[in-house]
């Protein structure tokens, strides 16, 4: 058994669990529901988009404790200062140690930021809690999806006013599952089975992307250079994590980042200005 079957047989329960104790009506009536969402597509092809997508993470499975001191709401508005274009933010509890109360903050610090809910969507019920909570956009992970799961869950997203980032890590699995019903494509350069992690999954995937998708390159991403790298294949969206959540100041990270990053960058067009 992989860890990911290991989440996702974990997942059902605590789906379940929820959807007995909190109503869909319940989540449709709560007072975030209505709102106006803010588009993550927009916000990264924006021109002097950083691209960045900083993520708020305590702990994972492949590398533990990352940081458990870390408070949402001033980090996640030192991220929107330093330059990020859009939030991420686990609400996982048994893995990643986030929580639907750290989604609700850091919506509330952040009026205007794009905010993915990072999670395991496997049923309609989450994409009703990700809008109730402040979520922007949601994440499916092809890995734990049927193509059918992927476009119907992806519709009913967009139903809610939600976009969808389709995360893939092979050929196969983009082959199979990318449906013009999601927003974005986030390529993983870790395997979700064996924790392996390589750019070259990205580099490898770029090409096979359509370009009408917004290219997003997701973890393992800790320099300037890299980026670069990954830019010049295609990519305008960097989903960053650790890098920053590791250090003492994950704001002050970001911003070290963005300005080399930025500095490196052939195109003034691009260049992230505050
Ligand atoms: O912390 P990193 O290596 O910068 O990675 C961030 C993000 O890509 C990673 O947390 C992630 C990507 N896909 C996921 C799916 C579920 C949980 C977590 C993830």
């Amino acid at each position: 058994m992989t860890i990911l079957d290991r989440i996702i047989e974990q997942k059902r329960i605590e789906v379940a669990q929820r959807q007995a104790t909190t109503p869909a009506s319940a989540l449709e009536n709560s007072p975030l529901f209505g709102r106006q969402t803010n588009s993550a597509r927009a916000a990264l092809l924006a021109p002097g988009s950083s691209g960045i997508i900083a993520e708020f993470k305590r702990k994972s499975p492949s590398k533990g404790i990352i940081n458990d001191t870390a408070d949402v709401s001033s980090t996640t508005q030192g991220y929107v200062r330093a330059g990020a274009a859009v939030l991420s933010v686990l609400t996982d509890e048994p893995f990643f140690g986030g929580t639907p109360a750290d989604l609700q903050t850091a919506r509330q610090a952040n009026p205007d930021t794009p905010i993915l809910r990072k999670d395991f969507v496997i049923d309609a019920y989450q994409l009703l809690e990700a809008k109730a909570w402040g979520a922007d956009l949601v994440l499916l992970i092809a890995a734990c999806l049927t193509p059918e799961e992927v476009s119907d869950l992806s519709r009913q997203a967009h139903d809610l006013g939600l976009e969808v980032l389709l995360e893939v890590h092979d050929e196969d699995e983009l082959d199979r599952s990318l449906a013009d019903t999601v927003d974005l494509v986030g390529v993983n350069n870790r395997n979700l089975k064996t924790f392996v992690t390589s750019i070259d999954t990205s580099l490898q995937l770029a090409e096979r992307i359509p370009d009408d998708f917004v290219k997003i390159t997701e973890s393992g991403l800790h320099e300037a250079a890299t980026m670069v790298t990954l830019w010049k294949a295609g990519y305008t969206g960097f989903l960053i994590g650790e890098a920053f959540m590791k250090t003492t100041d994950p704001a002050a990270s970001l911003a070290r980042l963005v300005a080399d990053y930025t500095s490196q960058l052939p195109t003034p067009s691009n260049t992230f200005t505050p």
